[in-house]
């Protein structure tokens, strides 16, 4: 079991699925749009091919239109000379005379001007068509290499709009249980953060890493077909730069590790703190968080330090090994071009491919490092989808009718190997009682009020409303029945009317104003700015706690609810707001099952009938009077409230 933060982290990290499972569910997306994933591969084919027939064309031109030797022979009989590459007599533009060389007899013959005007515009003509040529493949190439840049990155958003549309629905789905063993930054991240990774896998690895692949494999087929001799002496390096790619790979991806994990130490670190800032400063604790940030932050820094001491080697040598080879090609391509096993242009070709070869390699680094990333990111957003989904019920009934609860022998654990919180509770509310629910924190209070709306499974025994079992009940329905009223309510980012009505259109405005003067919540709601069109910052924090529970009781009776549960602010209500909450409640009580978990036991008073909750366990019931008479818990509770 790993003992600290830190631990769980680094397990997490060295968790990661990287495996072919992550890839098998990433083209399960994919597969859905092979139409754009065929285009961004045809282009990608074609824009490398285009990239590598860019040299050999270079080289076509020097070949046959520049270095290229005229050469002719004599006919005896025209007594003039006839173009023939298999003559003996070499044109040759010597000092200003157009003269023929005999490459035999090193004989020179001035020759008429007429003959060296058609040979002239003869080449003219065919460069300028080859010219024409290679314009058309450049602007191909522009045309293929924007389509695969722009198909990979289509199919890339598309994926990721969808992934991140199925995550944000499933979470919506899962069990209540995942919220508590999940902090928010952390499911934050794997829809924003994780997905923006992953989406850098089809921009940066499927547009180009690919296309890099495809070059450097098409880099050596072409050249062992240009020159095999030449290829020979060019690939001396490759072994070594295998080699050293092996070996970046297996380091880059250790010292990778290791600033991930540091970085998600900071994170995590650094979002505690800063939610946790004020009890910092009034328990003068800014010293010691300052050292423990500290530590955190220098091992980040000593691992980003390694991992620069890899980039630092790799570039070095990468670059050595390219000037290396282009020394080998040209000592060897210049022998070559002397002595006939090459020709100048495929000298300039080798050349450009050998740069080719290695532009890539320089770029493997980082986009090996964004590839890395993408994939432990997928993992992890797989991971996320892995969580249960809520049980909603058998959806036999749905209605709840009368608002009766009764608990028959209900045990219940968080964790299966953890103690028992609930350990056997049994009691029963009828419809329109008023119930106070009272007990020492941590008893188990809110507990019991979680599993009445369904957010857990129990581990034994049975839940009924209006005698039916909670599970045979559709639980989105009877939930709508029951509502829920903590200490701080939440209200969603909008104003105070959708707030009420749950962003439900079809209700009026009116029915909204009645429901709300029915709870007094109504004259605190028009004091405001904009009355019921306020509109709710900071998941309401400009409103009191007192105020809010206002607005989610009107929500209550709004959507008629059967039964109302309260956490009873302990001391952040105001005298005056608390007294319009039970003259509210007062009003409501007659059609209403009202449950309070009392943490004052003055409030308790206007309840006709009382649980006491111990260690996980109703152990007693019944009013305020017969429990003082019984000298029980309550009595001791109640004592001792007092006494304080
Ligand atoms: N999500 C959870 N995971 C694990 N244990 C939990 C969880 N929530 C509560 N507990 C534990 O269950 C026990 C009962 O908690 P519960 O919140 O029901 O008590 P309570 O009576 O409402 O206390 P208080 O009056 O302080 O609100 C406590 O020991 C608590 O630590």
């Amino acid at each position: 079991m790993p003992s600290s933060h830190e631990e769980i982290l680094l397990e997490e990290n060295e968790k990661d699925e990287r495996d072919i499972n992550t890839f098998r569910r990433l083209w399960k997306y994919i597969r859905d749009y092979k139409m754009i994933l065929v285009l961004a591969f045809l282009t990608l084919f074609f824009a490398a091919i285009i990239d590598l027939a860019l040299p050999y064309f270079i080289k076509y031109g020097i070949d046959n239109y520049i270095t290229i030797e005229y050469k002719f022979t004599y006919n005896q009989e025209t007594q003039t000379f006839e173009q023939d590459p298999e003559g003996s007599w070499v044109y040759n533009d010597k000092n200003d005379k157009n003269v023929l060389i005999n490459s035999n007899t090193n004989e020179v013959k001035e020759v008429d001007e007429s003959l060296v005007r058609g040979i002239k515009n003869d080449n003219i003509d065919k460069i300028t068509t080859f010219s024409l040529i290679f314009l058309l493949v450049l602007l191909s190439g522009i045309f293929f290499n924007y389509g695969q840049v722009f198909f990979s990155n289509l199919l890339g958003q598309k994926v990721i709009y969808r992934i991140r549309s199925d995550l944000f629905d499933h979470i919506t789905k899962v069990q209540y249980k995942f919220f508590t063993q999940n902090p928010t930054g952390k499911i934050t991240t794997r829809i924003v953060y994780d997905t923006q990774n992953l989406s850098e896998f089809f921009s940066e690895v499927l547009s180009s890493l690919l296309k890099d692949i495809a070059i450097l494999i098409g880099v050596v087929i072409l050249i062992f077909t240009l020159n095999v001799r030449l290829s020979l002496y060019t690939v001396i390096t490759f072994p070594i730069v295998l080699i050293a790619l092996y070996f970046f790979r297996i380091f880059d991806r250790r010292a990778y590790d290791r600033v991930r994990t540091r970085i998600s130490i900071v994170n995590s670190y650094l979002a505690e703190n800063i939610s946790g800032s004020s009890v910092t400063t009034l328990f003068n604790q800014e010293e010691r968080k300052k050292k423990e940030f500290n530590k955190h932050s220098t091992k980040l820094y000593k691992a980003r330090i390694q991992q620069m001491y890899v980039f630092a080697i790799f570039r070095p040598a990468m670059n050595f090994l390219y000037f290396l080879t282009l020394a080998i090609l040209l000592w060897f391509g210049s022998q070559g071009v002397r002595e006939g096993f090459a020709t100048f242009g495929t000298l300039y070709a080798f050349t450009s491919y050998v740069q080719m070869f290695f532009r890539p390699l320089f770029n493997i680094a980082e986009k090996y490092d964004i590839m890395q990333n993408a994939f432990a990111s997928a993992g992890k957003i797989f991971k996320l989808f892995e969580a249960k989904h809520e049980y909603l019920g058998k959806g036999i009934k749905k209605d709840l009718e009368k608002g009766e609860i009764k608990f028959e022998n209900v045990h219940f654990s968080y964790n299966k190997d953890e103690e028992k919180v609930l350990r056997g509770v049994n009691f029963s509310i009828k419809s329109t009682d008023r119930v106070s629910i009272v007990g020492e924190t941590g008893s188990g209070k809110t507990t019991m009020i979680k599993l009445m709306s369904g957010l857990y499974e129990i581990d034994e025994g049975e839940i009924y409303f209006d005698g039916v079992p909670l599970y045979d009940y559709d639980l989105e329905s009877l939930r709508r029945k029951i509502a829920v009223v903590p200490q701080d309510v939440f209200l969603f980012s909008g104003n105070i009317i959708d707030n009420i009505r749950l962003f439900n259109e079809d209700i009026s405005e009116e029915e909204v104003i009645k429901a709300s003067k029915k709870v007094f919540a109504h004259d605190i709601i028009e004091k405001l700015p904009e009355g019921y069109n306020t509109e709710i910052l900071e998941r309401g924090g400009t409103l009191s706690s007192g105020e809010r529970q206002l607005i989610a009781l009107a929500r209550a009776v709004l959507f008629n609810a059967k039964i109302i549960i309260l956490d009873e602010a302990t001391a952040s209500i105001d005298v005056q707001t608390e007294d319009l909450i039970q003259k509210a409640l007062d009003k409501i009580a007659d059609t209403t099952t009202i449950i309070s978990i009392a943490h004052r036991l003055s409030t308790v008073k206007s309840s006709n009938k009382i649980l006491v909750v111990h260690k996980g366990l109703v152990v007693e019931e019944g009013s305020h009077n017969e429990l003082m008479d019984k000298k029980g818990v309550y009595y001791d509770l109640y004592k001792l409230q007092f006494e304080n």
